[in-house]
């Protein structure tokens, strides 16, 4: 199993290690032909304005949305939540629009722009620890999606299908078990 980390902009090797530690190849993804070798993808966090307009620039939008609509698992953390909702709130163009949530971008304004917390998260077995950067949002979800997490009753981590976001950076700690739930997701959709 190979899964990508988009590296365009942000933290790219952190997954790369997390997905190492989570018993699979990771690999820096920079040329959109390059999604078609592959089982996943991670889009991490970042500057989401940026992440967007370099994604344009090199031809991965409709390759991502090509790649996800065979049904591959996508993982967007924070600035790569914020790509792939279909809402950003206060009028901003929304980027991949692959997944039915709205979103705030620096939610949590800034007397807090970083802060780390212990979540509970659903699916996971012990508390993860949680590193969040001038984090988004989710302030409304579609249907079909799933709320896994809150903090303090807001909306922190989310799945549709074979969609997963988080507000917060999972890759910034020794704790890769929500890297290991997202290659479960991809084991899954395997599956012939
Ligand atoms: N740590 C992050 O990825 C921050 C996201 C950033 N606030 C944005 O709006 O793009």
């Amino acid at each position: 199993m190979r899964v990508g980390v988009l590296a365009l902009q942000g933290a790219v090797s952190e997954h790369i290690r997390s997905l190492e530690n989570a018993g699979v190849e990771g690999v820096a993804v920079k040329h959109s032909e390059e999604l078609s070798e592959l089982d996943g993808l991670i889009i991490p966090g970042g500057e989401s304005t940026t992440i967007g307009k370099l994604m344009r620039k090199y031809n991965f939008i409709e390759a991502i949305r090509d790649f996800s609509g065979q049904g591959k698992p996508v993982f967007g953390t924070c600035a790569g939540l914020i790509v792939m909702a279909k809402e950003i709130e206060g009028g901003e163009d929304a980027h991949l629009g692959l997944m039915d949530i709205k979103v705030s971008r620096n939610a949590f304004g800034r007397q807090r722009e970083s802060f780390e917390t212990d979540l509970t998260v659903k699916g996971l077995d012990n508390p993860l620890r949680a590193v969040f950067i001038r984090a988004p949002l989710i302030t409304a979800v579609g249907d079909g999606v799933e709320v896994l997490s809150k903090y303090e009753d807001e909306i922190v981590t989310a799945r549709q299908g074979h969609l997963l976001v988080s507000s917060f950076h999972p890759e910034l700690t020794d704790d890769y078990s929500l890297h290991a739930y997202f290659v479960e997701m991809i084991k899954q959709a395997k599956q012939p």
